[in-house]
C-alpha cells in the first residue's frame, strides 16, 4: 500500500546542536536504509520549510506505523498521512 506522508520537523530551539546533529545523522541513515529496501519510495524537501513530502510503500497501516514511530526525529515531528490507491489512468504498474 502506498502512503503520502508529510513530515514537519520541530526541533526545540534550545536543543544542543550536537544532540540535534546526532539525531539528524541517525534519521538520515534510517531513511536511506528504508529507501534502499524500497519502503521509502520518494522523499522531497518542501521548498522553504523544514518539512518533507514522502511516499511510503508499506504492507499495511501497522507497518507504516512501525516505520514512522521508528524515525529518530519522530518525537519532534508533526506527521500527516494520506493513504493512496492506484489511479485508473496510471501507466505505472508498481503503483498499487
Ligand atoms: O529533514 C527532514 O525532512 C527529516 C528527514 C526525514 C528523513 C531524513 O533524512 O530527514
Amino acid at each position: 500500500m502506498l502512503y503520502h506522508v508529510a513530515m514537519t520537523v520541530r526541533l526545540p530551539a534550545d536543543m544542543d546542536p550536537a544532540v540535534a546533529g546526532e539525531i539528524k545523522a541517525r534519521e538520515k541513515a534510517y531513511s536511506q536504509a528504508l529507501q534502499q529496501q524500497g519502503v521509502w519510495r520518494h522523499i522531497w524537501r518542501v521548498a522553504g520549510l523544514y518539512e518533507n513530502v514522502s511516499i511510503f510503500d508499506c504492507r499495511d497501516n501497522a507497518h507504516l506505523h512501525e516505520v514512522l514511530t521508528g524515525l529518530p526525529l519522530y518525537p519532534h515531528m508533526d506527521i500527516a498521512v494520506t493513504p493512496l490507491c492506484r489511479h485508473p489512468s496510471s501507466v505505472r504498474e508498481d503503483d498499487r
